[in-house]
């Protein structure tokens, strides 16, 4: 798991300088690869494109740039370098390789005005202004060059990271940032990429693997990480030969009332398909035949009151609760919901209306068990911890927020968040819009239900559910589009998702 860090990019001179003195590998070589791989990806990108236009930097982004020049120019490409320096300082392995791009005979333009800068028509631009090297706000000269580029119609692809976005945190960023169409970034996914908020500058992004020292990557302390199949996948648990029902756990999810059934079917259409052994549906009366036929395999457990939930009574055979999908917020629920969190310290997920009601009464927040796991959306994080200035201040509360009450929080959104009481944050790379319908968490709140009664830490729940329910959804919309996908259509692709991961995780016990 600890592989896929998100480093902070001012780490990346010491994991650079690791690496060129462990590999051991000179600067230059490193460059020379990592524009190699920059290359590969540009041409499998624009396969058919003949003209390219680099814009290169003073610092070892504008290296890499004159590197990716050259490589293109020999192999018979028309490309233009324009060299976007302020002065003619520049870092001893851009001017190496600028000196090579111009001895090899490769088209070099010097623009010391912004109104000189001519791309060529139909030409794909690289932008190598700045990388991770960016330490404050780009203004004066180079911003102007910027936003003349940002006003051309031109695809602009990024080498490592768009120039002028800092790698975490934009809060304050007033100046000039590139918007690209593509970023192909180095070694690992920036934290800034992760952010709504900048998807307008990273466009479509990609990791490329310049291998940098596996002990430094390994050792190197990150507070971040994401997520990829090969760690979610051995974290989930296979049953053995002589599993039963009686140890693969009984989840009881706590959800529906008479204006939101919908939400409780699909709760447990997400639980009875990720493992649990036995499914207990606690509802209303009035939902008791619904959910006999939408999810016969379910026990349904019927509430004192008609509407809504009041309280549970009996919790004696049940390993994990899932509450919240469409119980509502009446003070009858919130009643029942207090009853229940004084009584259960065991595991539970709780979604939807029940964070609404643990924001609304801080009491109930104090009640929660610990490792509890909450699945908020955006809105209902921001009723839990205060309104956030940016993402990257969202992201802080979210760590504050679950150190702080020893929970762990499922930040629900393109790249859902995972934070730990621990400080750590997980961030999910599967899902796609076709998700962003009613409904979709419902069932999400089902999976990590069925994973934490069926053995699973509160830790491995959820991030094997978020990542499972996101690439159930990809499974969807490879099949029938984003636009047509239901949330119900999540669920029933979770089989497939089950099966791949433990496919690979008994090929890679052999
Ligand atoms: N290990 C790896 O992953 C590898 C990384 N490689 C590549 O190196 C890139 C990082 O290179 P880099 O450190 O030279 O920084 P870069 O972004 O080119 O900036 C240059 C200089 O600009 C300056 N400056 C900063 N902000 C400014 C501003 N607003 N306006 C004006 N000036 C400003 C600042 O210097 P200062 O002015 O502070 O002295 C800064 O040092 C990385 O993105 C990747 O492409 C690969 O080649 C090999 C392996
Ligand atoms: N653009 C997106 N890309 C990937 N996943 C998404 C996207 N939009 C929404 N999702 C996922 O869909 C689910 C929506 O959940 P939520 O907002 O709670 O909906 P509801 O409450 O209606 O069930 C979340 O798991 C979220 O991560
Ligand atoms: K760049």
């Amino acid at each position: 798991m600890k592989n896929n860090k998100i480093f902070k990019t001012s780490d990346l001179q010491k994991l650079d300088k690791y690496t060129i003195e462990n590999e051991p590998v000179t600067s230059l070589d490193l460059m020379e690869r990592a524009a190699t791989v920059f290359t590969e990806k540009l041409l499998i990108f624009f396969p058919n494109s003949h003209i390219f236009n680099i814009l290169a930097g003073s610092g070892n982004n504008g290296g890499d740039g004159y590197v990716v020049a050259r490589l293109l120019h020999q192999k018979g490409l028309n490309v233009k370098a324009f060299g976007l320096h302020e002065n003619d300082c520049l870092s001893p392995d851009c001017a190496v390789n600028r000196k090579r791009f111009i001895d090899m005979g490769g088209c070099y333009i010097e623009v010391k005005n912004p109104d000189n800068l001519q791309p060529d028509e139909n030409s794909v631009l690289v932008d190598a202004i700045f990388g991770a090297g960016l330490n404050r706000p780009v203004t004066g000269f180079l911003g102007d060059i910027i936003h003349r580029i940002n006003c051309l119609s031109h695809p602009v692809v990024a080498i490592d990271m768009p120039s002028g976005l800092m790698g975490e945190d934009n809060g304050e960023n007033n100046g000039a940032i590139i918007k690209a169409d593509y970023t192909f970034t180095f070694q690992f996914p920036k934290l800034a990429f992760m952010f709504p908020e900048n998807v307008v500058y990273v466009g479509h992004w990609e990791v490329l693997d310049i291998r940098l020292h596996p002990i430094i990557l390994r050792e190197y302390p990150a507070a971040y990480y994401y997520l990829t199949e090969e760690v979610v996948a051995s974290r989930l648990l296979i049953p053995g030969k002589f599993s039963h029902k009686g140890t693969l756990g009984n989840t009881l999810l706590i959800v529906g009332s008479y204006s939101m059934m919908g939400a409780a079917m699909l709760a447990a259409k997400g639980a009875i398909r990720s493992g649990t052994g036995l499914l207990s549906v606690h509802v209303p009366r009035k939902l008791k035949e619904m959910i006999h036929l939408s999810v016969p395999e379910a026990l349904v457990e019927v509430d004192r009151n008609e509407f809504c939930f009041s309280g549970v009574d009996n919790l004696s055979r049940i390993q994990a609760v899932g509450i919240g999908s469409g119980i509502g917020t009446s003070p009858v629920t919130a009643e029942g919901i207090r009853q229940l969190l004084s009584v259960w310290r065991g595991k539970i997920v709780l979604d939807a209306d029940a964070l609404n009601l643990l924001a609304a009464d801080s009491g109930l927040l104090e009640l929660l068990p610990k490792g509890a796991v909450l699945t908020p959306h955006p809105k209902e994080f921001e009723r839990l911890a205060g309104k956030s200035v940016n993402d990257f201040d969202r992201l802080n509360k979210l760590s504050t927020f679950a150190s702080l009450h020893q929970v762990y929080v499922v930040l629900k959104g393109a790249h859902t968040i995972i934070a730990t009481p621990e400080g750590e944050c997980y961030f999910n790379m599967t899902g796609n819009p076709g998700m962003a319908k009613g409904g979709a968490g419902d069932v999400l709140t089902g999976i990590i239900a069925a994973l934490l009664a069926s053995g699973h830490s509160s830790l491995d729940a959820a991030i094997i559910g978020v990542y499972a329910h996101g690439w159930a959804g990809d499974l969807v919309a490879e099949e029938q589009g984003m636009r047509g996908t239901r949330a119900g259509d999540i669920a029933d692709k979770l089989g497939w998702v089950w099966k791949k991961m433990e496919t690979y995780n008994m090929a890679k016990q052999r």
